[in-house]
């Protein structure tokens, strides 16, 4: 018989890139990707979310492909699995039984993965919350998985319509999950920082016109700049 296709871990990407892109999160990193010609920046489709708002996950990917609602590559996937590394699943979007519940999230987290991303359906919610290990998923269904085929392990899949290699960043939260591919990693971060920054400044802005309007003092100006000079484009 011919040996599945399991191939070894990428690096892990290093803790300081990690650090920072947790303070990021997935919006700002989706607008660090604007114009770099990653396809839909980086953003896996909106049916993938946290199994609850408050699951942030951040981690280099561990992928794992399979189908129909299989889960034998994800328990051997996970078995294997290594400390900070996110396991995400190719499930082909499978909608009739869900990949994984309670027993598997626990070993995942056992073994110190850092949480799954899955491209298909879960079951026993409420313990997933419990366990509190961050999982994405595109929903749930009572139904037990089945057990088959071996699958593969860290070679390229596509999950939520999003092209995963092994090694590349993950960062999810309760706005979805992006995934930075693994050669920039650092030209995303720089831009996505730089954005952060003007969000910073912007919230002051806007904090400040409130609190002079509520005093009854002239706030002066609330639009940015960008959105004044299209109004002067538009002649408005
Ligand atoms: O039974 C299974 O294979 C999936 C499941 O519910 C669990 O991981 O708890
Ligand atoms: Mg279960």
């Amino acid at each position: 018989m011919e040996k599945p296709n399991y191939r070894p871990f990428a690096p892990l990407i290093p803790d300081e890139m990690i650090q920072r892109a947790e303070r990021l999160g997935a919006a700002l990193l989706a607008d660090g990707m604007i114009g770099m010609g990653i396809p839909f920046e980086g953003c896996m489709d909106a049916q993938i979310s946290p199994v609850h708002d408050s699951m942030r996950i951040v981690g280099t990917a561990y992928t794992v492909s399979t189908a129909s609602g299989d889960n034998l590559p994800i328990h051997l996937a996970i078995y294997s699995g290594k400390e900070g590394y996110v396991l995400i699943i190719d499930g082909k979007g499978h909608a009739d039984h869900p990949y994984l519940g309670e027993l598997m999230t626990s070993a995942t987290k056992a073994v110190g993965l850092k949480g799954i991303v899955l491209d298909g359906l879960v079951r026993d919610k409420q313990a997933l919350i419990e366990l509190g290990l961050p999982v994405f998923a595109k929903g749930f269904m009572p139904r037990g998985p089945i057990k088959k085929e071996p699958g593969e392990i860290n070679t390229a899949i596509s999950c939520g319509g999003v092209t995963v290699h092994p090694g590349d960043l993950i960062v999810g939260d309760a706005d979805g999950v992006v995934v930075v591919p693994r050669d920039r990693i650092e030209a995303v971060i720089e831009a996505s920082e730089k954005k952060l920054d003007y969000e910073e400044k912007r919230k002051i802005t806007i904090a400040e016109y409130e609190k002079k309007r509520k005093q009854g003092m002239d706030p002066g100006e609330l639009a940015p700049q960008w959105v004044k000079d299209k109004s002067t484009e538009f002649g408005l």
